[in-house]
């Protein structure tokens, strides 16, 4: 079974169709990329699969539940998480905390226990900061816990983000252009990282790239989006060596 199965899904604004009958079936612990040029929809498709837009047709499913139509927290505890092309981190809280707001998901303490600060919040706070900390290790952010997330090194803040979104557990962790900004040094660490993460967590992992090196570096298979529909979808080098997709990207 698939742990991504999208069927038919779809989209208007206005009179515009940004996402019509897209399809994607993503096999446990690939490595998949959605590309296309500008405006084709693909950040649209990640705001359907989190619950930010709800789908006017289609189905999604998730490891064989059906999540359509879910909230995005909702969505988030049964197993999606992802990070955004401008970085969306809690610029003025610590890099640790930043982690920990991923675990929270996780790890629901009463409001009036931790407004008290009653043992079962001290012990519960005291597991996530560890829990936080080993996180930061995996991603090499460690020596950062207590700097302000704002003073980060742009990629570093981009390496943020991602532990954040694996805070959560997810299944699923959905990149919008994650190389977005950085130079050839950085995109090249953050290809190994996606590697690595998806072997230490057997997570599943969608990415939105503009990026050919990371697209066809890491990418197992890839679908193409134009117009918001699917152009060609396969094995990364059949579908970069297509005369159709090479015609979209050229705009010819
Ligand atoms: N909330 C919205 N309201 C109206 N139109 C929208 C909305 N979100 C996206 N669109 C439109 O839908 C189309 C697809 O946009 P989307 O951002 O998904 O493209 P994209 O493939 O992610 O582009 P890029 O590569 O430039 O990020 C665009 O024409 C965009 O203007």
């Amino acid at each position: 079974m698939a742990l991504l199965e999208v069927k038919n899904l779809g989209i208007s604004f206005g009179g515009l169709r940004a996402v019509n009958s897209f399809e994607i079936s993503i096999e446990k612990e690939e490595l998949y990329g959605l590309i296309g040029p500008n405006g084709a929809g693909k950040t649209t498709v990640f705001n359907l699969l989190t619950g930010v837009y709800q789908p006017d047709a289609g189905k999604i499913i998730l490891d064989g539940t059906d999540i359509t139509g879910r909230k995005t927290t909702e969505i988030n505890r049964a197993g999606i998480a992802r990070t955004f092309q401008n970085i969306r981190l809690f610029k003025q809280m610590s890099v640790l905390d930043n982690v920990k707001v991923g675990l929270h998901n996780k790890h629901p303490y009463s409001t009036i226990e931790g407004i008290l600060r009653l043992p079962g919040y001290r012990k519960v706070e005291r597991e996530m900061d560890e829990q936080a900390m080993e996180l930061l290790k995996v991603f090499d952010l460690e020596k950062y816990a207590q700097t302000t997330a704002s003073n980060l090194p742009y990629g570093q803040q981009r390496r943020l983000e991602i532990a954040r979104a694996m805070a959560t557990e997810p299944k699923l962790l959905l990149l919008d252009e994650p190389a977005a900004g950085m130079n050839p040094n950085e995109t090249g660490e953050l290809m190994d990282m996606i590697r690595f993460v998806r072997e230490k967590f057997h997570v599943t992992v969608l990415l939105i790239e503009h990026d050919m090196k990371l697209v066809s570096g890491i990418c197992e298979r890839l679908t193409v989006l134009n117009f918001g529909e699917v152009l060609c979808q396969g094995a990364t080098s059949d579908v970069l060596n297509d005369p159709q997709v090479i015609t979209a990207y050229l705009g010819e």
